[in-house]
């Protein structure tokens, strides 16, 4: 039937090494003369929208945010101040704080939306019932595993809360390249890449989790420069369900597989006729949207 093995990828998108994605970030900055907060801002902005689409604030209505000492953590005030607007009650967890004046700020504005800002994170029982969704901003791209002793009860946290985690760019204490390894790692139920997916987003890694792209800001030069395959952004939308991870259900046999949306349908639960563009085949598979 064409589907050998128990994974199916149609491999259209591309995926970025850590060097692609600290280079990318470097040209941005000195060459395309973007600020961090601008980014920063559209970033956060992203991974708020992304999260209020998945848990909504009427149904999530208490987010925790957990925040790490570099730009993921930045992104993570951000989104703590969006979701804020948005509805939610947040508070943050920032345990090892950068001395600049941009998280500085960037937390000044929290305590501002009424975010509380909490020092020591409760146990696993206890934050299971404060809390209806997590948002991981600990670690992002630079993350070079394994963790430190320092914050590491924040990513055990993560990982031990039984509640749905979202990730910002990268599920923190995974290998950016080679996904969460052989230790018992985080598994976030949502991964909000930023700008464009980085090689640990691959859907082997991820699994059961869906998957949004967001970080709208990519200049053309950017794209054609690290040969960059994205799905579009849909009109003025901030972030793009790019590579939802659906179940495949063929002859009885449970799959799990990428499929990249090209039409609004793909997106609706339901019996769909998919083509393979690798093996140039049509597969009949059923669509259940997961989480
Ligand atoms: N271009 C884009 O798409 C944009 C991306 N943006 C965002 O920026 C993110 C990348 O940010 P980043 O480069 O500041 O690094 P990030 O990953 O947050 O963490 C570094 C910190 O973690 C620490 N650390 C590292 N390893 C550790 C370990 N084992 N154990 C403990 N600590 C460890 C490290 O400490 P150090 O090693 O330096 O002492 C440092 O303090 C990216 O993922 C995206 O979210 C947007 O904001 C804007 C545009
Ligand atoms: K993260």
């Amino acid at each position: 039937n064409g589907m050998s093995g128990n994974k199916c990828s149609t491999g259209r998108w591309k995926y970025l090494t850590q060097k692609e994605a600290t280079d990318l970030d470097i040209d941005l900055f000195n060459e395309y003369k973007f600020s961090v907060d601008q980014l920063m801002e559209l970033a956060g902005l992203s991974v708020a929208a992304a999260v209020a689409k998945t848990y909504p604030p009427h149904t999530h209505e208490s987010a925790l945010i957990i925040c790490g000492p570099g730009n993921n953590g930045g992104d993570g005030l951000v989104a703590a101040r969006h979701m804020a607007l948005f509805g939610y009650t947040v508070a943050v967890h920032y345990p090892k704080r950068t001395a600049k004046p941009l998280y500085e700020n960037l937390l000044e504005q929290c305590k501002r939306f009424d975010v509380r800002i909490i020092d020591e994170l409760p146990p696993a029982t206890e934050l299971k019932n404060s809390y209806k969704v997590l948002v991981d901003a600990l670690f992002g791209f630079s993350f070079k595993p394994p963790v430190r002793e320092q914050l590491k009860p924040a990513l055990d946290a993560l990982i031990n809360s039984d509640v749905p985690v979202c990730s910002v760019d990268i599920p923190s204490g995974w290998d950016v390249e080679n996904g969460p390894g052989s230790e018992p790692a985080l598994k976030p139920s949502l991964l909000i890449s930023l700008s464009a997916p980085k090689l640990c987003a691959q859907p082997q890694y991820l699994q059961d989790a869906k998957h949004y792209l967001g970080g709208r800001f990519l200049p053309p030069g950017i794209i054609a420069k690290y040969n960059l395959t994205l799905p579009p952004y849909p009109g003025q939308e901030q972030m793009k369900p790019a590579l939802l991870h659906f179940h495949i259900n063929q002859a009885g046999i449970d799959l799990n597989t990428e499929i990249p949306l090209q039409a609004d349908a793909m997106s609706m639960p339901g019996d769909r006729s998919l083509k393979d563009e690798r093996r140039n085949l049509y597969i009949c598979v059923r669509v259940e949207e997961l989480g």
